[in-house]
């Protein structure tokens, strides 16, 4: 295999939502995509969410962190081992704790049992490196999405949002042709996305989220509550920046006096004014706002974002992306770029000091 050819990587992602696996191939050299393969999708159970929901928070060492990262493990192994032609697996883990300045960042499950299992090169450990080096440790998704604009023949400056549990929004300049050079990216975490509507929901109405945003489009947004969520420290911080699941303890309590429909209402109005907040950093404007992740399915967020951003704000599969991929895609990408050598992150997508190429290569 001569270093510059194109090959097949398979990338894994358990976010922070705690829905279940995403897995999905594409083709790169590791600078540009030539292709995507097959994808999957593995939902955790009722109670393999709520061994790892037991372990949000805790760090290596700590009671209830093994048992996580044997769920994740098994998942991960299952669903991986239904691809074939796989060159190099890229695994992310899930996060249980994030905290880049002090205790560091942790991903439950280990790559080198994977790569035993698979029998494949794995990737993983992705954050590590750039947290030890001064960096946030996340976003690392920037890289790819810099690449999708170059595949998709964009020409102008335009913006990716991931709508997960957290939101993360890169700014991207399809002309700078390396995605560390200067100029290329802007990115870092907005906020809480779907992480508050989704807790929400569980509370009030046992469901998992607010499908299609229904409940939230049905409600009245609570501006005060909205002014006060914009008051937090976060966003008068410059980027790049990053956030933890819980790093918003007070937005719930905030909206406990509402109805269901206006707390609702009130919690996808603070993502959406999270997002237009970030956007002020943007070195240029954009032509364009393209959401990927779940919420791009939530009509309430889509309407909400719309109404704050100065551009068209779209779903990527306007680009012929698709949008419950992309960040598996990004970890099956940042793999061949560790393996080939190639910085994942950047003094504009984590705060490193210079770029840096993460993660660990596992070989069976
Ligand atoms: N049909 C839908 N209607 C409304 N919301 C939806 C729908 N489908 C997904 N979502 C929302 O998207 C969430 C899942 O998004 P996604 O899979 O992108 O998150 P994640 O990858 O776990 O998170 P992160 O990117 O923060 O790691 C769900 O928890 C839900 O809140
Ligand atoms: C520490 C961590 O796992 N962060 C996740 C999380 O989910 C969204 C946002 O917060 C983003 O920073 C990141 O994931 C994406 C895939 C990233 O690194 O680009």
């Amino acid at each position: 295999m001569r270093a510059s050819e194109a090959i097949w990587a398979l990338g894994a992602m358990s976010g922070t939502s705690l829905d279940g696996v995403d897995a999905a191939m594409v083709m790169t050299d590791g600078y540009s995509l030539s292709g995507f393969g097959p994808d999957a999708y593995r939902p955790y159970s009722a109670d393999e969410r709520a061994v790892i929901r037991r372990a949000f928070g805790l760090w290596p060492g700590d009671e209830g962190v093994e048992a996580a990262a044997e769920v994740v493990e098994a998942a991960h192994a299952e669903v991986l081992s239904r691809f074939s032609g796989v060159d190099v697996v890229g695994f992310h883990g899930q996060t249980l704790a994030h905290d880049p300045r002090g205790r560091g960042t942790h991903q439950a499950g280990n790559g080198a049992l994977l790569a035993e299992v698979l029998g494949v090169p794995v990737v993983w450990d992705f954050r590590s490196t750039d947290v030890r080096m001064g960096g946030q440790g996340a976003p690392l998704a920037p890289f790819f999405h810099h690449a999708c604009a170059r595949f998709a023949g964009l020409e102008h400056p335009v913006a990716f949002l991931n709508l997960g549990g957290v939101g993360n929004l890169t700014w991207v300049d399809p002309r700078v042709t390396r995605p560390e050079a200067a100029g290329a990216l802007l990115a870092f975490d907005t906020g809480p996305a779907n992480a508050p509507l989704n807790d929400l929901m569980l509370e009030r109405r046992g469901a998992a989220h607010d499908e299609g945003g229904a409940l939230a489009l049905a409600g009245t947004v609570d501006e005060g509550v909205v002014s006060g969520f914009l008051a937090h420290a976060y966003f008068h911080k410059m980027p790049p920046k990053s956030l933890d699941r819980n790093d918003f303890p007070a937005l719930l309590p905030a909206v406990a006096n509402l109805g269901d429909a206006d707390a609702a209402a009130t919690l996808v109005a603070c993502a959406a004014a999270a997002v237009a907040r970030g956007a002020e950093h943007f070195p240029q404007p954009v032509g364009r706002v393209l959401v990927c992740g779940g919420g791009r399915h939530n009509g309430a967020m889509m309407a909400a974002l719309s109404a704050r951003m100065g551009a068209p704000v779209e779903p990527v599969e306007a680009i012929g992306l698709n949008g419950d991929m992309l960040e598996a895609q990004a970890f099956a990408y940042l793999a061949v770029r560790v393996m080939r050598g190639l910085p994942t992150s950047a003094p504009a997508t984590t705060g490193v000091a210079a770029a840096v190429g993460g993660g660990q290569i596992s070989r069976p």
